[in-house]
C-alpha cells in the first residue's frame, strides 16, 4: 500500500498561526481555515490519483485545522461549509468540488460582514459614542459603515488583557477617522456614561441566544445593562453554534498563564494558581441586538435562524465517516 500524501505545509502553518494568536479573530481565522483547506486540495490532487485517499488527507488537514482553538464556532462551520461540499468519484472532481467550496465560502463571508455592518450601522446615529472590546472585524464592519453613511462616531475601546487586542481596535478605527479614546478593562464601567452602545463581536452564539466572546464582555454588558446602554453584538451566521441545538454547551478555551504575568513576577509570587479563560458568555438577557446579515435580532429568537441554517444536527466531515456516525451525539466545542 502505498503512503497517503502528506500535510500541507500551509495546513500546518496556518494551524500553528491560528493557536498561538498570530491569526486570531473568529472571521479571519474562518478565511485562514478556508484558504488552508484549498491549499490542501491542490496539493493533494497533485500527488495522488486515489480518490480515497485525497479525502482521507482533506480529512486529516480539517482535523489539524479543528484541533487548534476550541471556541470560536466559524471554524468548524468553515470546515462543514468546504470538507462538507467534497464529492466526487475521482481526484479531479473532488479538488474541483473542494476548489469550489472554499471560493463560495470566502466571497460569502466578505459579503456577510459588509450586509451586516449596514445592518449594524442603522442602529447608529450620527454623534453616538460606540463602547468596544476585543477586535472584532464584524463590530468594526457596523463603524466603518455608520461613517460612510457620513455619521460622526467616537469610540471609547477597552485594552483587553491580556493580548491588548484593543490596540488594533483603536488602530483601526482611528484609520476610518473616528475619535478613539483608549481605557484600562477596569476603567469601562466609569466611561459607560458616556457611551450610547456598546459593540461587540462574538465567537459563538449559542441557541439560547448567550453570547460567547473576549473574556470581559459578560461584565461589560452586567454594568451597561446598569447604565442603561444598550448592547449590540455584530456577528455574521457562522457565528452560530449549531451543536448548542442539542444541549451541548461551547467549550471556553483556557490560554497559557505566560499571558497574564511575566516569568520574572510569577516566579517572585511562588505558589499560586494563574487562569487564563479567554471567553466568556454573556447570557441573552443582557443583549439587546444580535446584528447578523440577515437582519438585527433578539437573541431570544436566534435559533429560528439557527435551525434554518443548520437543520437540527450538525455534521463532522473532518472526522472519518464511522466516527463521524458514533460521535454525532457526542460532547463538541
Ligand atoms: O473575541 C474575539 C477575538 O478573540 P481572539 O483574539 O482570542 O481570537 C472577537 O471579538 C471575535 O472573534 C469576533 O471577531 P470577528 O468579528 O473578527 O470575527
Amino acid at each position: 500500500m502505498t503512503s497517503d500524501p502528506p500535510l500541507s505545509d500551509a495546513v500546518d502553518d496556518t494551524a500553528a498561526d491560528i493557536a498561538t494568536m498570530e491569526i486570531r479573530g473568529a472571521a479571519t481565522i474562518a478565511a485562514a481555515a478556508a484558504d488552508a483547506v484549498a491549499a490542501q486540495a491542490r496539493e493533494t490532487a497533485s500527488e495522488t490519483d486515489d480518490p480515497a485517499a485525497f479525502e482521507r488527507a482533506m480529512r486529516r488537514a480539517g482535523r489539524r485545522l479543528y484541533d487548534t482553538r476550541p471556541t470560536a464556532v466559524s471554524l468548524p462551520n468553515a470546515l462543514r461549509y468546504t470538507l462538507g461540499r467534497m464529492e466526487g468519484d475521482d481526484v479531479e472532481t473532488l479538488h474541483d468540488s473542494v476548489l469550489a467550496a472554499t471560493t463560495a465560502f470566502t466571497d460569502r463571508l466578505d459579503r456577510a460582514q459588509n450586509d451586516l455592518g449596514r445592518v449594524g450601522a442603522n442602529r447608529l446615529r450620527d454623534g453616538d459614542t460606540v463602547m468596544t472590546h476585543c477586535h472584532s472585524t464584524d463590530a468594526l464592519s457596523c463603524v466603518e459603515h455608520a461613517v460612510e453613511q457620513g455619521k460622526d462616531i467616537s469610540a471609547i475601546v477597552k485594552e483587553t488583557r491580556p493580548r491588548n487586542q484593543g490596540h488594533i481596535t483603536a488602530t483601526q478605527l482611528r484609520d476610518l477617522g473616528v475619535d478613539v479614546t483608549l481605557i484600562v478593562d477596569s476603567a469601562a464601567r466609569r466611561y459607560l456614561d458616556e457611551a450610547d452602545h456598546v459593540l461587540v463581536g462574538a465567537d459563538s452564539i449559542a441557541a439560547d441566544g448567550g453570547v460567547v466572546n473576549k473574556i470581559g464582555t459578560s461584565g461589560l454588558a452586567v454594568n451597561a445593562r446598569e447604565r442603561g446602554v444598550p448592547i449590540m453584538v455584530a456577528a455574521q451566521t457562522i457565528k452560530l453554534h449549531p451543536d448548542t441545538l442539542t444541549g451541548h454547551t461551547v467549550e471556553i478555551e483556557m490560554r497559557d498563564e505566560a499571558e497574564v504575568i511575566e516569568a520574572d513576577a510569577r516566579e517572585a509570587i511562588g505558589d499560586i494558581t494563574v487562569d487564563n479563560p479567554a471567553f466568556d458568555v454573556t447570557p441573552p438577557r443582557y443583549v439587546d441586538a444580535i446584528v447578523t446579515e440577515s437582519g438585527q435580532f433578539p437573541p431570544e429568537s436566534i435559533v429560528t435562524l439557527m435551525r434554518e441554517l443548520f437543520g437540527e444536527s450538525a455534521d463532522r466531515p473532518w472526522e472519518e465517516p464511522d466516527a463521524t456516525t458514533a460521535d454525532a451525539t457526542g460532547p463538541t466545542a
